[in-house]
């Protein structure tokens, strides 16, 4: 029997380097390292790589130079194609249906940035509810009179979060984690709206109140937490703006489009929320200007999974799936199309 062929995209393997000699050991490993489009296309189209099966991609910062995976790439791959599996939690760059449609299995690595992102999110949850924004900014200024001035005023307006409600919009892995975080170390109520209402042994473990519309949950909040994957669609615009609690707050470490910018920008000059705390940006890598030059925003680069136990996980949950799938389980572990697949076959 022939050995099947693996394309691996991007950089090295920095890590987990027994697991890579497996996945050697198993299949004819190609490499694409940080192709254009046009040159990625080019190779397809050319079958450069021969008819692989797997596509992995164990570094989020590289292997996605090709651009998005929409129906121009996908319908590109061989038919041997079943699997690919790359690093990041969210997906809204690769069409999962469309790769279902030809029958290839997408696997996130969500489980391996989960304690980075809760601790960035937690951070963020800290920073607008005790102005730390404010008070870096003033220190980073070298000017006395702002030092002067942040240390004498912003004590007016901080909170302790404890007691306080975070509402969490989706309650996957990642917002499940910094639930807890924030149940724990803050003593945060709990609220959450999802589409689907979470088993009550997980509710209870984190004393949580499921809101199946996300409207009502807003106005309940005090610090609104979006971690849900981008789909297409915006879940905090103008009208929900409005609906949010006066004198709350927002924080959003899932995607940058799922914020109208402008709707934030003005209910924080109007005063309706009083801080926000954004890792991730709606036209990135560019940030609102008007937005950085707010003291009551904490700005970060995309950066809530960046760390180097993310890109260790990364690289091993990557190669899990792969082994998983081809081995005797033949299941992949994080497959987020799973279903669109069973249903394509049908
Ligand atoms: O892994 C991702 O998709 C992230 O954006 C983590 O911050």
């Amino acid at each position: 029997m022939s050995i099947p062929i693996l394309l691996h995209l991007g950089d090295d393997i920095k890590w987990n380097h027994a697991l890579y000699k497996q996945l050697q050991e198993n299949f004819i490993i190609e490499r694409s390292y940080s192709m254009n489009r046009a040159d990625f296309i080019h190779a397809l189209k050319t079958k450069k790589w021969g008819d692989f099966v797997a596509m992995y991609r164990p570094f989020w910062n590289t292997g996605g130079e090709m651009g998005n995976w929409d129906d121009e790439l996908i319908s590109l791959l061989p038919k041997s194609c079943k699997i690919y599996a790359s690093a990041g939690a969210g997906f809204d760059w690769v069409d999962t249906k469309r790769l279902a449609e030809s029958g290839i299995f997408y696997c996130n690595a969500a489980a391996a940035c989960t304690e980075s992102v809760a601790d960035a999110a937690i951070y963020l949850i800290l920073s607008t509810f005790r102005n730390f924004s404010w008070s870096s900014l003033a220190a980073r200024s070298l000017s006395v009179p702002r030092f002067v001035a942040a240390n004498r005023n912003i004590a007016a307006t901080a909170h302790n979060p404890n007691g306080f409600s975070l509402g969490i919009i989706g309650l996957g892995k990642i917002g499940y984690r910094i639930a807890q975080k924030a149940h724990l170390a803050f003593e945060m109520k709990i609220l959450y709206n999802d589409i689907r209402r979470m088993p009550k042994k997980i509710e209870e473990s984190v004393d949580a109140t499921y809101y199946g519309k996300l409207d009502e949950m807003l106005g309940d909040a005090d610090c609104v937490l979006v971690a849900t994957p981008f789909a297409g669609d915006k879940v905090i615009d103008a009208p929900q703006f409005k609906l949010m609690k006066r004198g709350s707050r927002l924080v959003n470490i899932a995607r940058g489009k799922l914020i109208d910018e402008d709707a934030l920008v003005a209910a924080l000059e109007n005063g309706h929320l009083v801080a926000a705390g954004l890792d991730v940006h709606y036209h990135e890598p560019k940030v609102d200007e008007r937005l950085a030059s707010m003291e009551n925003v904490h700005l970060m680069s995309h950066t809530a999974g960046a760390s180097v136990e993310s890109h260790m996980g990364f690289e091993r949950l990557g190669m899990q799936n792969i082994l998983g799938y081809f081995g005797p389980e033949g299941r992949a572990l994080t497959a987020v199309n799973a279903h669109l697949v069973e249903k394509a076959r049908l």
